[in-house]
């Protein structure tokens, strides 16, 4: 098994002045760069820009862009999953230079564009610029925090797959991934956020990391992952005007999920609490009322999430309505 992970990875303030040196150094000459309209301004470069969602609404036909020899994604997540999904289409590298800090699509070898998601060579260079990243909305960096909560329980259902089932487990990358949530926490629940979006960008690129290394999506996406793809399943389903984000959904998925690994380990007491507190410390939600859900949603995702994918988790072969009222209830989640 090959594992790519990035070759280049800069986090630093001013780091996209840096891209016409990465290219270099990478042998790349001639970039096309895919943006959304809020973050266009920061493409002050001299290569081709498109819009991501002009990309999505076209087929993509490679002799349109022959002339490209790698991809940079500038922008938030569906920017960068866009990028991404059109430098594995073409066969290039992809560039990923993030805007903001919410979710770890910005460092993994994942493509979630189109569902379900599907693993795709990492980005071959990260380029985070945390003076823009610091400026980004706020929302979108409290929901960066609930994509890395998700590690936890993440792990807890992987480990869980490989007892009950012989999952194929990496302990290596469950470890690192483990352990960058555990460290997020840790500093959300015992400071002043002052190095708060520094400390969650790297996070985010570590969550990515462990991805690559795992050569899946295990160490950090589990049950509470399975909840959010629920939750936008039903949001298509019913045509909802909900504007939740994707980490935002996760989070609150990880304090549901906790709470039933809590449940069948004692060592584990207290865990869904202290998750719970980490995301009312940034912010994030940690209700339906404040993720936008009606409670019926909340609790239909719920019972629906275990069939969303084959992947083992806490939730096993589902939780039915009464179970699903009471997880929610009992979390403070309705
Ligand atoms: N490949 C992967 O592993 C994963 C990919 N994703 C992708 O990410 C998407 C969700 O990403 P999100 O960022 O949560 O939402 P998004 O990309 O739908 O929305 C973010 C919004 O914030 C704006 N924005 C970004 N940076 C900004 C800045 N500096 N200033 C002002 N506005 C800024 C963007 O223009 C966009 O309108 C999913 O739809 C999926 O495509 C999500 C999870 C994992
Ligand atoms: O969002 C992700 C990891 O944070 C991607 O995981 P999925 O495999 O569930 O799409
Ligand atoms: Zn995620």
């Amino acid at each position: 098994m090959i594992i790519t992970t990035p070759r280049f990875t800069i986090i630093e303030d001013g780091a996209i002045n840096k891209l016409k040196d990465v290219l270099k150094k990478l042998n790349l000459k001639n970039p096309l760069v895919i943006t959304g309209k809020h973050t266009k301004k920061y493409c002050k470069f001299p290569y081709d820009i498109e819009y991501y969602d002009k990309i999505l609404s076209q087929t993509i036909k490679k002799q349109d862009y022959i002339q490209y020899d790698c991809i940079v994604g500038v922008g938030g997540g569906r920017a960068i999953d866009t990028g991404k999904y059109l430098a594995y289409k073409l066969g290039v590298p992809f560039i990923s230079v993030p805007t903001t800090a919410s979710n770890d699509g910005i460092a993994s070898p994942i493509v979630s564009i189109k569902k379900p998601s599907f693993m795709v060579e990492a980005p071959i260079a990260i380029i985070a610029d945390t003076e823009i990243i610091k400026k980004s909305p706020k929302r979108l960096l409290s929901a960066g925090m609930g994509d890395i909560v998700s590690n936890i329980t993440a792990v807890l259902d992987w480990k869980l797959a490989y007892k009950e089932k012989g999952e194929r487990y990496s302990e290596s990358s469950a470890i690192f991934s483990k352990t960058i949530a555990k460290e997020l926490i840790n500093y959300v629940l015992n400071s002043d956020l002052s190095e708060y979006t520094n400390k969650l960008v790297k996070a985010l690129v570590g969550s990515g990391i462990a991805i690559a290394i795992a050569n899946s999506s295990r160490p950090a996406s589990g049950s509470e992952h399975l909840f959010s793809h629920a939750l936008d399943m039903l949001k298509e389903k019913y045509n909802l005007n909900v504007n939740s984000l994707h980490g935002e959904q996760c989070g609150v998925g990880t304090i549901m999920m906790s709470y039933l690994h809590e449940k069948e380990n004692k060592k584990l007491s207290g865990l869904s609490t202290k998750i719970k507190e980490s995301l009312k410390k940034v912010n994030a939600p940690t209700t339906s009322k404040e993720l936008g859900f009606d409670e019926d949603i909340i609790i239909e995702a719920l019972t629906i999430a275990h069939k969303i994918r084959n992947r083992w988790t806490i939730l096993r072969d589902g939780l039915n309505r009464e179970e699903a009222k009471k997880l929610a209830e009992e979390t403070g989640v309705i």
